[in-house]
């Protein structure tokens, strides 16, 4: 019987035991929990069960690269932005950890709650699944009633001393202008953003621009089509940038970059999957990415992965 359990920022852990369920994004109903990989191709909805909790973990082995793979990659993917007229692209990578012999889920989730109180920290597993853990900082979408809120994150430095460059600047700002748009085609009213302005997430910093707007609420299943996979998880165009990460990532993303949360009516708490990890038998996969333009730097972008991974790593010794 596998499980869910998380928390949202400021409120109380929801655990209960259950099963997932393939289903479709428009085939969701008030209440649905859903999990979807960054494709969007597999959807799934939990249905509370009774049973014994038990994790279910995928039978192979993260697929990860080295330091001097993941530059030789890079320097390919980036190679035909050019080519191709993609202005920007997240490159991601896998990061492999050997699980030590007292490494407890439930303990490491405490600790993610405990060390990030603004991040969505959740702990699933199923057998259709596996297990799967994270603290994200990025809201995909929320609302009360009708009022909306979204947010466009980007653009990551180690300290607070360290000033933004141009490239993390416009790599935010692509962001904020694509779902502003996107938001404006959808007819949104009483459209309205604050921002970039700097947020910590408890291991690194992003520039961030809030976002409301206000619709009716059966527009959210809508909303998610049109507003995932911003260019904070995949790039601009999206279309273009779809087709490059699959052409150069060598790994399945999973549920990496997939949306996450609860729908309904009344209340609505979706999330964009980052900073998670799948966990193996032996091993765990930590999913790390950034944001590339034409002035990325791949040792930088290395380095990059490794401040956002710190997130996880923190917890697991
Ligand atoms: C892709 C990730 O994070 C995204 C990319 C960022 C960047 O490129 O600076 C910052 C925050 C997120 O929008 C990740 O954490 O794996």
């Amino acid at each position: 019987m596998g499980l869910l359990q998380y928390r949202i920022p400021g409120e109380e852990t929801f655990f209960a035991k259950g099963e997932w369920e393939l289903k479709t994004l428009a085939s969701l109903v008030e209440g649905d929990f859903v999990l979807t990989t960054f494709n969007k191709e597999e959807v799934y909805v939990f249905n509370e069960e009774d049973g014994e909790k038990n994790y279910s973990f995928h039978p192979e082995e993260p697929y990860a690269v080295s330091e001097q793979e993941y530059y030789a990659g890079l320097s390919a993917f980036k190679s035909e932005f050019e080519v191709r007229g993609i202005a920007k692209a997240i490159y991601s990578r896998i990061h492999k950890v050997e699980k030590s012999e007292d490494f407890k889920l439930e303990d490491a989730f405490n600790r993610l709650c405990e060390k990030y109180p603004n991040a969505f920290v959740y702990l699933i597993s199923g057998e259709n699944t596996g297990t799967w853990m994270g603290a994200t900082p990025e809201t995909l979408v929320s609302s009360k009633k009708n009022a909306f809120y979204t947010m466009s994150l980007a653009g990551t430095k180690k300290t607070k001393e360290l000033s933004w460059t141009q490239k993390e600047i416009e790599e935010q700002a692509f962001v904020t202008d694509f779902i502003l748009e996107k938001l404006r085609k959808a007819e949104v009213s009483n459209l309205q953003s604050d921002g970039p302005k700097d947020i910590f997430t408890g291991a690194v910093y992003h520039l961030k621009t809030d976002i409301t707007f206000s619709t009716p609420t059966e527009n959210i299943k809508q909303l998610v089509e049109v507003l995932h996979p911003t260019p904070a998880v995949c790039g601009v165009p999206t279309d273009k940038a779809l087709d490059l990460i699959a052409k150069h990532e060598e790994h399945s993303r999973g549920f990496y970059a997939g949306v996450i949360g609860r729908v309904g009516q009344e209340r609505c708490d979706l999330f964009v999957n980052l900073r998670c990890m799948q966990v193996f038998e032996n091993s765990l996969g930590l999913y790390v990415g950034g944001g590339i333009t034409k002035d990325s730097v791949v040792e930088a972008e290395y380095q990059e992965t490794i401040n956002k991974a710190q997130t996880l790593l923190r917890v697991l010794v």
